[in-house]
């Protein structure tokens, strides 16, 4: 029995010690835990170097996201969640060729690749934009004379008309005086007997024999060199790019030369028009640069390069006619240190009329005239200013520009002019 009691009294007294013992294992591990895993409390407050950190994280720059990531990129493609974007309809836009708008300037090549309009799309287009502008005085001159008799009242309404139109008193009472002529000899004649007649006057008055051949090829072993003159404003610089355009659909090579030097302005308008073509432009940086150098180092830059024509834009806008005409004059000689002028074309504003006619005489004075390029027709019913023009200055109207649109520009043909006016 006391070796029981011993042997219980020894199994308690291991019991406690190990409870003890275990009890004193757990809370020291529990400390010796803390310290070595919980970061030191002044850790877990954030100092100063932190908080830039912590600032960049809870602050959201959007808009410095939105530059960095936008530079160069092409734009993402919508999300799903995104409404699509509704197709409105062809625009003008959608015949061009897209261009992203962050694209960089690679997209000039494809610019300078554009097509012109081909000479038939454009003639077919042209003709009936002209028939368009033109045909109130043709309507007018019909309904008149196919009105019944053809008394003195019909004849004085027919002058009108015509000089309306600007033709001119010459023209207009050379028309209606064999008009008359015809009538006497054959009797009243039918409504279609008087609009051929009509027809035939107007198409002598506008004259098909003249040359309205344009120089624009080669010259033996040199370029064609076309000088462009005329009063700013009249569509100077847009007929140099036009035509231009037009050799292009040719297949010709040309150069132009922007010595219009008052305003950079036009040097850049010019520059604009031939690179849409992939036609070079020379000129000068300078404002107010001396425009026979430009034109000079143009057609020797022509010569150098073997191009077929060479095109000189000039300035209309001087402080008076003295001033213009020694410009003009200079420019002429000294690019015929170069080359001759094959062509000197001036520009003339169709509905500026008896006003623009007086400036073209300023214009013929100072520089030998080849030919007229008549602008702005399709925004004036006054044709008759074409028969004016070549009467006065005593050269042809060659071209007719008929908008605004690049490829608006056309030969000027009296037959399909005279149908035109009268159809
Ligand atoms: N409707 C119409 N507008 C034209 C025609 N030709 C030119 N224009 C417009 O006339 C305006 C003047 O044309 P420009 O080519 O700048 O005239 P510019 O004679 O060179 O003038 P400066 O450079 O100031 O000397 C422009 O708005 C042209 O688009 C045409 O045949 N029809």
């Amino acid at each position: 029995m006391d070796q029981l009691w011993e042997i219980l009294t020894v199994i308690t007294v291991i019991l406690v010690a190990g409870v003890v013992g275990a009890v004193a294992l757990v809370r020291g591990r529990g400390r010796g835990g803390a310290t070595k895993e919980l970061p030191p409390q002044e850790t877990q407050v954030p100092s100063a170097k932190d908080a830039p950190t912590r600032g960049a994280n809870t602050y959201k720059p959007s808009s410095t996201a939105t530059i960095d990531t936008s530079k160069g990129a092409t734009p993402a493609p919508p999300k799903d969640d995104e409404p699509a974007e509704v197709p409105t309809g062809p625009t003008v836009e959608d015949n061009a060729p897209a261009i992203p708008e962050t694209a960089p300037v690679e997209t000039e090549p494809e610019v300078g690749t554009e097509r012109p309009e081909s000479a038939r799309n454009r003639m077919t287009r042209l003709r009936s934009r002209l028939a368009g502008s033109q045909n109130t005085m043709g309507k007018g001159l019909l309904s008149l004379l196919s009105a019944g008799s053809l008394d003195e009242t019909v004849w004085e309404e027919v002058e009108d008309t015509l000089l309306g139109a600007d033709l001119g008193v010459e023209a207009t009472t050379e028309l209606v005086d064999n008009l008359k002529r015809r009538v006497s000899v054959e009797g009243t004649p039918t409504a279609e007997r008087l609009e051929a007649w009509l027809h035939e006057e107007l198409l002598t008055l506008v004259n098909p024999d003249l040359d309205r051949r344009i120089a624009a090829s080669r010259q033996g072993d040199r370029p064609a060199v076309i000088m462009v003159v005329g009063v700013n404003g009249t569509g100077k610089t847009t007929t140099v790019g036009k035509l231009a355009r037009v050799l292009v659909a040719e297949d010709k090579e040309v150069l132009l030369g922007a010595a219009d030097t008052f305003r950079a302005a036009a040097a850049d308008q010019l520059e604009t028009w031939g690179a849409r073509v992939g036609v070079a432009t020379v000129r000068s940086d300078k404002e107010g640069a001396d425009p026979a150098a430009v034109a000079f180092d143009a057609v020797k830059d022509g010569k150098d390069e073997e191009v077929d024509v060479v095109i000189i834009d000039t300035a209309g806008r001087l402080h008076n006619k003295v001033g213009l005409m020694d410009e003009l004059s200079k420019v002429k000689r000294v690019i015929e240190k170069q080359s001759p002028i094959d062509e000197c074309l001036l520009v003339l504003d169709a509905t500026t009329g008896q006003n623009g006619m007086r400036q073209a005489e300023v214009f013929a004075q100072a520089v030998d005239i080849t030919g007229v390029v008549l602008t702005k027709l399709d925004g004036t019913a006054k044709g008759g200013i074409v028969v004016l023009v070549q009467r006065e200055l005593g050269v042809p109207v060659k071209l007719v520009g008929l908008g605004e649109g690049a490829d608006d520009l056309a030969p000027f043909d009296p037959k399909a002019f005279v149908d035109a006016v009268l159809d």
